[in-house]
């Protein structure tokens, strides 16, 4: 089995952070795996996926996502970007154009870069949206503006944009905070049975274990920027999940424990 994400021995603090970010961390995950990152706000989830989508500089030790290394000085290069999905937890669509048009921004980085400059789609490259927008069951939005829907249907805008950049790894942070209990469900099924349908690797933030439970093959658990477990989810004890959000520090200054 081929290697989607490796990391050695990752540290980070965020300029200007009080305390480091990622401390120590490291593990590795196998193409087409689905795996939950769970913990308490402040863990380190947010701060580990952008890192590993190339966003974040500074950092030490080593880390190589779909068999390439990253720099932690240099952005990776534009032709790997599109094998990397994102699915951002606030969405970032462009809420004044239309469905249809966001989930081509997904294929921008698939394009010549003077076709993508134009925003003159292939007519490959709106199939390709078309079957993402049918995958997430939101055909009939297609023509619809962003700023008119819901927080549920946005969310399966934002993952069928994913989709249509036919990534080979799909990072997701909190895809489905905004969500009540059975659009969760059917959000985070729609999200891991795509990767695994396409044969790719998913990684994805939560803070709802038993969602995590039922849609991820393994389960990292992280708090104060350290794994503190990870294994397969069928051995994942309550005792390990409960510990994880029960000793939660203190907020600053609130005399209250942070919740999630
Ligand atoms: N831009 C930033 N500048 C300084 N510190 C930051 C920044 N972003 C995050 N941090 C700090 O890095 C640590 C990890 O934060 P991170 O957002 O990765 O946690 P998280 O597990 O994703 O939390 P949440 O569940 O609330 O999204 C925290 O101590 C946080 O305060």
């Amino acid at each position: 089995m081929t290697t989607a994400i490796r990391i050695d021995d990752l540290n980070f603090a965020h300029p200007g952070g009080s305390v480091p970010a990622l401390e120590r961390v490291s593990l590795t995950i196998s193409t087409g795996e689905s795996v939950a990152l769970l913990g308490p706000s402040g863990a380190g989830k947010t701060t580990l996926l952008a890192l590993l989508d190339g966003r974040l500089h500074g950092w030490r030790g080593r880390v190589s996502v779909l068999g390439a290394p990253l720099d932690p000085d240099q952005p990776p290069p534009r032709a790997s970007r599109p094998d990397t999905g994102f699915v951002f937890q606030e969405f970032a669509l462009v809420e004044r154009s239309t469905v249809l048009r966001n989930v081509l921004n997904g294929r921008l980085g698939r394009m010549a870069p003077l076709r993508a400059l134009l925003g003159s789609p292939r007519p490959h490259d709106l199939d390709i949206a078309r079957t993402a927008l049918t995958d997430c069951g939101i055909a009939d939005l297609a023509e619809r503006r962003v700023d008119s829907l819901s927080g549920g249907q946005r969310q399966r805008v934002a993952i069928a944009r994913c989709l249509a950049q036919e990534p080979r790894l799909i990072l997701a942070d909190e895809p489905v905070s905004n969500l009540d209990p059975t659009r969760a469900g059917e959000v985070l099924a729609l999200l891991t049975g795509a990767a695994q349908a396409r044969g790719a690797t998913a990684l994805f933030s939560s803070h709802q274990p038993d969602l995590a439970r039922r849609f991820a093959q393994r389960i990292i658990g992280m708090r104060n920027g350290r794994i503190v477990f990870d294994v397969p989810t069928s051995e994942l004890q309550d005792e390990a999940t409960a510990a994880l959000y029960r000793e939660a520090e203190p907020m600053p200054g609130s005399g209250l424990r942070a919740v999630s």
